[in-house]
């Protein structure tokens, strides 16, 4: 069994573990009267793939808002290589080496595959904040790079051939790896995912969790997700959330058989079961 445990000092008695880059702790989010999140934490560490799951309503998106600075804590401490980043804003995170993907992928409707993933290595830019305030073009050699960046990003995901089409008219699995490949085109120490395999058939789940699998030799990942099969196969690490707290963490064979994961799904069974009933 393992023990829910909020405090700073579990990170600094880890071991020989490499120090975490990321970590949330003692993160409390409150909405109104709901309690969303109770004194979680959450370590990132280098090369590891770090699952969140929980049932529906257990906290999730609003721990992963919370590391992308989209939900401010009431609560909690969120630290990148060991400095607290107080009052971190999305816009930041690219520049400190966060990449994240979405549930709504939010790529441009307006702009080609190739366009949307060289946005992703825009930090690379060496042009000054004075020229694109001025909007004058970028320059040859920037484009260069952020295209060359967004290239090795398309081929990794198997998306060359689809450089210049149109967001709106590729499938949806397809689309989801547009996004993915943005991310990567930053260049990420760490990769924030929110249910990348939503709205995937079991081969493309079985293509993400490979790929997400290779990312861990060259950066940190957070997953979030509902596909279990997904989460035990590919995190290294797994924090379960229920109602808002840390019910378990561990390996996946630590926290597979746990009884406080087990009745938290059940839980979920029941409730599913006496909705149609
Ligand atoms: N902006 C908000 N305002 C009010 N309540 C919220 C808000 N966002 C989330 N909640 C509530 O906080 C709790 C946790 O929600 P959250 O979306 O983080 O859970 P989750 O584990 O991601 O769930 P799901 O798997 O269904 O997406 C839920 O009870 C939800 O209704």
């Amino acid at each position: 069994m393992t023990l829910p445990d909020t405090s700073e000092t579990r990170f600094a008695d880890a071991g020989s573990a490499p120090p975490p880059l990321f970590t949330a702790t003692g993160v409390t989010v409150r909405f109104g009267g709901l309690t969303a999140l109770d004194t979680v934490s959450l370590a990132a560490r280098p090369h590891e793939v770090h699952g969140v799951i929980g049932p529906n309503g257990a906290g999730k998106t609003t721990l992963f808002n919370v590391c992308c600075g989209f939900v401010e804590p009431d609560e909690g401490v969120l630290r990148w290589r060991g400095d607290p980043v107080g009052g971190l804003r999305p816009h930041q995170l690219a520049g400190m080496g966060i990449a994240r993907t979405l549930q709504g992928l939010g790529l441009f409707a307006g702009l080609t595959v190739l366009e949307n993933v060289m946005v992703g290595a825009d930090r690379f830019r060496r042009t000054g904040f004075g020229s694109a305030l001025l909007a004058l073009p970028r320059s040859a050699g920037d484009e260069r790079r952020l295209r060359e960046r967004a290239m090795a990003a398309m081929a990794e995901l198997g998306l060359a051939d689809a450089a210049s089409a149109m967001p709106a008219s590729l499938p949806y699995p397809v689309r989801k790896r547009v996004a993915f490949a943005r991310a990567l085109a930053a260049d990420p120490e760490l990769l924030l995912l929110d249910e990348p395999a939503s709205g995937l058939g079991a081969a493309d789940i079985a293509e993400l969790g490979e790929l997400v699998r290779g990312l861990a030799s060259r950066m940190s990942v957070v997953l979030v997700d509902h596909h279990m099969d997904l989460v035990m196969a590919v995190c290294d690490h797994i924090t379960v959330l229920d109602f808002g707290r840390i019910v378990a963490r561990g390996t996946p064979a630590e926290v597979k058989d746990d009884p406080a994961v087990i009745d938290a799904y059940l839980g979920e069974e029941a409730d599913r079961s006496g909705d149609h009933g």
